[in-house]
């Protein structure tokens, strides 16, 4: 049921609009609308279709979906490493589609770490793990020297500051400049232990676990304090005790670091111990699933509390579960009914079949 707006109401609704901050303004990972289209063999792939997503500054979030959903090309686009054909991205300030090869680069090294599925990938075979870790503070030491870069990186590290170990309050100059070596070594052991690999710190990747490889390879990621962590798959290759504790090491990060973390998964028991799991299909955001905590009221007992929420679009589109559609056999065209606290979609009456 509707009452037809007032000249006034509508004057007020359009001045409310205007006045309404921008898409993503408070958000530190901002994906707007974002497409990305391949071309093979003269076929067109549309990976995302029109992706919405916000991450807040000190989120661990997950990011699920099928197989093909658009789950490695979305990260692949936040890592740096790829550019979307249209929309709009930004990480921490960064606007993903506008930057040059100069700024891409400085992006990925000092923005945004990641840990890949494959253990591999993540480190340099002939390192130990401590010169892995080192590395990446060596190449951001080495720009620092040039004095080319510093504090200001619009939106990074804000409100970052409690609790975080040898974070970047010296600015950039720090690795690079003569007491450089003993500082780096201080924070490559820190980062080993506060990922429990500390014994770990001599060893090349072939002689230790998959598990402490993946440990490892979060030390990396986090050495040079990127503002966000991604990792595709990290536990795909790992046993589930395994992987239980690789989870354990992000959330360590994500509590005492405050880094934002995106983890892409397959792992329904990662996807669990997240607050916000936020499902792709189809290259969109369709649903997202938030969890607290409660106190049952006649128990006492704490429990955790999990529910599903569709993610309404900007024009108005909403992705119904392929699994409510069906149950009601819905296609094609629904009814819509706006009542005074919730918008009812039932089947098309109007069949005749
Ligand atoms: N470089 C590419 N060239 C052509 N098509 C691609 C390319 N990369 C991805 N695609 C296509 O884009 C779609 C999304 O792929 P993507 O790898 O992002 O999915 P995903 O959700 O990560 O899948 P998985 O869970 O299997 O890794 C798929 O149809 C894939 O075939």
């Amino acid at each position: 049921m509707t009452t037809n707006p007032t000249l006034d109401d509508l004057t007020r609704r359009v001045t409310a609009d205007r006045d309404r901050p921008a898409f993503g303004h408070d958000a530190l990972i901002t994906c707007d609308r974002l497409v990305r289209v391949f071309t093979a063999d003269g076929v067109e792939v549309q990976a995302l279709q029109g992706l919405d997503l916000l991450v807040r500054e000190g989120e661990l979030m997950a990011l699920v979906g099928a197989s093909g959903s658009g789950k490695s090309t979305l990260m692949n686009i936040l890592a740096g490493l790829d550019v979307p054909t249209a929309g709009a991205a930004r990480v921490a300030g960064r606007d993903l589609l506008t930057m040059n090869a100069r700024d891409r680069l400085a992006y990925r090294r000092e923005v945004v770490g990641f840990v890949w599925q494959q253990t591999a990938r993540n480190l340099l075979p002939y390192l130990t793990s401590a010169q892995n870790v080192a590395l990446p503070l060596q190449l951001r030491g080495a720009k620092g020297a040039e004095g080319a870069e510093g504090e200001g990186d619009a939106g990074k590290g804000a409100g970052k500051g409690a609790g975080r170990i040898l974070g970047r309050g010296s600015g950039g100059g720090r690795w690079g400049g003569r007491a450089a070596r003993r500082a780096r070594a201080e924070r490559v052991m820190e980062l080993l232990e506060m990922l429990e690999v500390a014994d770990c710190r001599d060893r090349r990747p072939h002689e230790m676990s998959g598990g402490q490889q993946q440990r490892v390879a979060i030390a990396v990621a986090l050495a040079n304090d990127p503002a966000v962590l991604l990792a595709d798959e990290p536990t795909g290759e790992l046993d589930s005790h395994t992987a239980e504790q690789i989870f354990a090491a992000f959330r360590t990060a994500n509590e005492r670091l405050g880094t934002t973390i995106v983890i892409v998964t397959h792992d329904q028991a990662v996807a669990n111990e997240v607050r916000r799991t936020v499902a792709i299909r189809d290259g969109r955001t369709s649903t997202e699933v938030l969890r607290r905590s409660e106190v049952d009221e006649v128990t006492g007992d704490e429990k955790v509390v999990a529910r599903e929420y569709a993610m309404l679009d900007r024009a108005g589109r909403l992705q119904l579960p392929a699994e409510y559609t069906r149950a009601l056999d819905m296609r094609d065209r629904v009814a819509l009914e706006l009542e005074s606290d919730h918008i009812a979609v039932r089947p098309d009456d109007s069949r005749t079949d």
